[in-house]
């Protein structure tokens, strides 16, 4: 059994990292916000501006608890997803949890032009990232078996990297005896 699970403010790659890593883990890949996108049958930004965030993180820990209990994966979650003490004890119990850390400065560079991220389309994304950063980066910690720099190196060399990590880790996992 193998569970890895990102976690990660928002443009941190959790999403690009979780693809690539399962790729080369051979292991069945999920992003709990395309799972909540293609439930819905809208975006997330659509959902969330008519729906509000506390409709979200329901239905986000629900598809959370879901997929932590499925078998070996890699899973990318959303970066709000810490915020509920349920979804981070569920996390730490059931899988191995990567944080990949990046300062707001490095991901405003990042997501100057993006529009899909809800919590961002503000007239000051840099404060609100600060925001963000300085609520969850305790959380992220709390959390996380490991932290990468999210920024340091291409997505390859990252995935290296925690590829390298997990082969020197046995964490036991809930279901682990049954492969
Ligand atoms: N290590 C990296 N180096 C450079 N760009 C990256 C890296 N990881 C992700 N990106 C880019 O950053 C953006 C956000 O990545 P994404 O995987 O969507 O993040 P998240 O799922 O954490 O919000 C994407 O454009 C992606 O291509
Ligand atoms: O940080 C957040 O609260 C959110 C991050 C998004 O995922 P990414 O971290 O992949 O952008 C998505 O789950 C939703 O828009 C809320
Ligand atoms: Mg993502």
């Amino acid at each position: 059994m193998e569970r890895v699970i990102l976690v990660g403010l928002p443009g941190s790659g959790k999403s690009t990292i979780g693809r690539q890593l399962a790729r080369r883990r051979e292991l069945p890949f999920f992003d709990s916000d395309q799972v909540i996108e293609s439930r819905l049958g809208e975006t997330i930004r659509a959902f969330f501006a008519r729906e509000g965030e506390k409709t979200f993180r329901d239905f986000e820990e629900r598809v959370i608890d879901e997929l932590t209990m499925q078998g070996s994966c890699v899973l990318a979650t959303g970066g709000g997803a810490v915020l509920r003490s349920e979804n981070r004890q569920r996390m730490r119990e059931r899988g191995v949890v990567v944080y990949l850390r990046a300062s707001p400065e490095q991901l405003m560079r990042r997501l100057r032009n993006d529009t899909k991220r809800p919590l961002l389309q503000v007239a000051d994304p840099m404060a609100r990232l600060q925001d963000l950063y300085e609520e969850r980066e305790p959380l992220y910690k709390e959390v996380a078996d490991f932290t990468f720099d999210a920024c340091g190196s291409s997505p390859a060399l990252l995935v290296s990297r925690v590829m390298m990590q997990l082969d020197l880790t046995c964490k036991s996992l809930p279901g682990s005896e049954t492969g």
